[in-house]
């Protein structure tokens, strides 16, 4: 921390004050997974189907928040880890104001996102690996991007000449060359059932 003679101020509104309101649990779904594996179009048909049901959530999605809050972060790894920890912070403000809040970046590195859960307290971290063959994902190539990747126009892409660290134990892992769509909504909506969030 670079300043000094900070006080933390405590709420008068807290946490569970507000999910007492809302009728329903707080969390962050942390989706992770490689480009194209279908991290925005899972959480997209996730905040439909919540918010259909009347629950108060948001989705931080990793190209929207580079355009504004992360528009000075790059893709090298320094610039990677900071915009996961910046995300991480934001989705603990949404956490603590009683939203469920989807997060759909690449998170590559497996210490970023553990520095993240260690941000929220048990269970309000959902990791969500949307697991996905590079093969696949590059057949999908929904942005061009890996075209332009393997022809040099792109360089540090994740899966070509940058890492991908899968999660050993994520809460939940979709398969989204398996399952479909709904599928994948269901499967996320029965374990926040199950977790008596919603
Ligand atoms: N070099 C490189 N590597 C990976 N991705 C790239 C790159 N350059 C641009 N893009 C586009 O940026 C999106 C990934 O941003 P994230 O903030 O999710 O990345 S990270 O979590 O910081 O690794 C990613 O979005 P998704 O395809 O939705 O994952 C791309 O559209
Ligand atoms: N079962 C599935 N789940 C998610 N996306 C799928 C699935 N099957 C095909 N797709 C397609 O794969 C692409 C995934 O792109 P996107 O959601 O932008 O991925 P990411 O956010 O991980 O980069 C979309 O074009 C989507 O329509």
């Amino acid at each position: 921390m670079k300043s000094t003679n900070l006080t933390w101020h405590e709420a008068t509104v807290i946490k569970q004050d507000r999910r007492n309101q809302n009728g329903h649990g707080s969390c962050v779904l942390w989706f992770t997974g490689l480009s194209g594996s279908g991290k925005s179009t899972i959480a997209n048909a996730v905040s439909n189907e919540l918010f259909r049901q009347g629950i108060d959530e948001y989705v931080l999605d990793g190209d929207n928040i580079r355009h504004g809050l992360n528009r000075d972060l790059g893709f090298s790894d320094a610039d990677r880890t900071e915009n996961i920890r910046r995300i991480g912070e934001v989705a603990k403000l949404f956490v603590d104001s009683g939203k469920i809040v989807t997060t759909a970046f690449i998170s590559p590195f497996r210490s970023d996102r553990d520095q993240v859960r260690a941000l929220f307290e048990e269970g309000e971290f959902i990791e969500i690996y949307i697991a996905c063959p590079l093969e696949e994902c590059e057949r999908r190539d929904p942005k061009n991007l890996y075209q332009k990747a393997r022809k040099g126009e792109i360089k540090d892409f994740t899966g070509i000449h940058s890492p991908y660290e899968a999660p050993e134990k994520p809460e939940l892992s979709i398969a989204s060359h398996q399952l479909s769509v709904p599928e994948a909504v269901e499967k996320i909506l029965t374990f926040l059932q199950e977790k008596h969030i919603i």
